[in-house]
């Protein structure tokens, strides 16, 4: 049984306060965009995983798509399988690729195996193995609060918009980036903004961690700049960085301006 993980934006971000678990609450939009892994699952005398594409330091069991299949195993009855994963997404990028593959191996685990478990059970499974994971299990654009667990429908669609994504050969640690931010609550909450029409956006909504990871990598902020003098409607960094996005009304030819980049472009859906 083959899926494919999809990796996602944030539609802006705020860092709201500090909790006492050393997480922080936050607010965001998270939009799914068509930038996937593939991920398979195949009966086998014995546990293996097999991984390919962009190498994934660590070992085995340090990888999200185990840890998420050896959760199941401690709750369920789960045959030996094979497990092999083509990596597409790059990491540090703050397009969630590691949780979407645990999100899907939740899934996926959930069906080859008949287990039945809820949606709502599979989430609380995935809070437990990332922040960003839960919102991979729904996989649909959604305002989210708390740790970025706790969703809300949003009325929005981009099919309209073409998405052209760049990550530079810069990771940026998640836990730094969020080391660096002075938590704020915000004056107009994005449930608000995010109604607004995409052309308004770029005047009213933003990512908290920009302003300090622009200032320690001006690299980023140069491309973020770059995507709007290309025309981006809207243009942002993702999530923690160090991946930048911009939503054009017409297809856009960027990969040979950005040649040392991974760049992906291609239309919403
Ligand atoms: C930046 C985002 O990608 C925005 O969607 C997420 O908030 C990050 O989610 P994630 O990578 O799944 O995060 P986790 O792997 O759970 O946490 C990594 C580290 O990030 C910090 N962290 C993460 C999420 C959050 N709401 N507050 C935090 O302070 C914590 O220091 C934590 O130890
Ligand atoms: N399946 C996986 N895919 C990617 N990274 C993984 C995976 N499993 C474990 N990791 C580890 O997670 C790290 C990447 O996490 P990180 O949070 O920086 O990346 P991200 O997927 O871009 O997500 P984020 O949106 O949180 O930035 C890698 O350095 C790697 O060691």
């Amino acid at each position: 049984m083959i899926c494919f993980p999809n990796a996602k934006i944030n539609l802006g971000l705020d860092i709201v306060s500090k909790r006492p678990d050393g997480y922080h609450n936050i607010e965001t939009v998270f939009y799914p965009i068509p930038v996937k892994d593939a991920l398979e699952v195949v009966q086998s005398n014995e546990s293996t995983f097999i991984q390919s594409g962009i190498p994934v330091d660590g070992p085995a069991e340090k990888n999200l798509v185990i840890k998420a299949l050896n959760l199941l195993k401690s709750q369920y009855d789960i045959p030996p399988l094979e497990v092999r994963l083509l990596k597409n997404i790059p990491f540090g990028a703050g397009l969630g690729g590691g949780s979407a593959d645990a999100a899907c191996m939740l899934k996926l685990i959930n069906e080859f195996c008949s287990l039945r478990i809820p949606q709502e059970h599979l989430e609380l499974m995935a809070s437990t193995l990332g922040a960003d994971c839960p919102f991979f299990i729904r996989n649909k654009p959604v305002y989210a609060s708390g740790i970025g667990n706790i969703f809300e429908p949003v009325n929005l669609s981009l099919q309209d918009y073409h998405l052209c994504l760049i990550k530079p050969d810069i990771s940026i640690s998640t836990p730094e980036a969020y080391s660096l931010v002075k938590p704020a609550q915000p004056i107009v909450s994005l449930k608000k903004i995010i109604e607004m029409p995409v052309e308004e956006w770029r005047e009213v909504m933003f990512n908290a961690f920009e302003k300090s990871v622009f200032a320690k990598q001006p690299v980023i902020e140069a491309l973020k700049n770059a995507l709007y003098e290309e025309g981006a409607v809207y243009a942002s960094m993702s999530g923690s960085g160090s991946s930048v996005f911009g939503l054009f009304k017409k297809p856009t030819n960027l990969k040979d301006q950005f040649a040392s980049c991974f760049v992906w472009e291609g239309k919403l859906q």
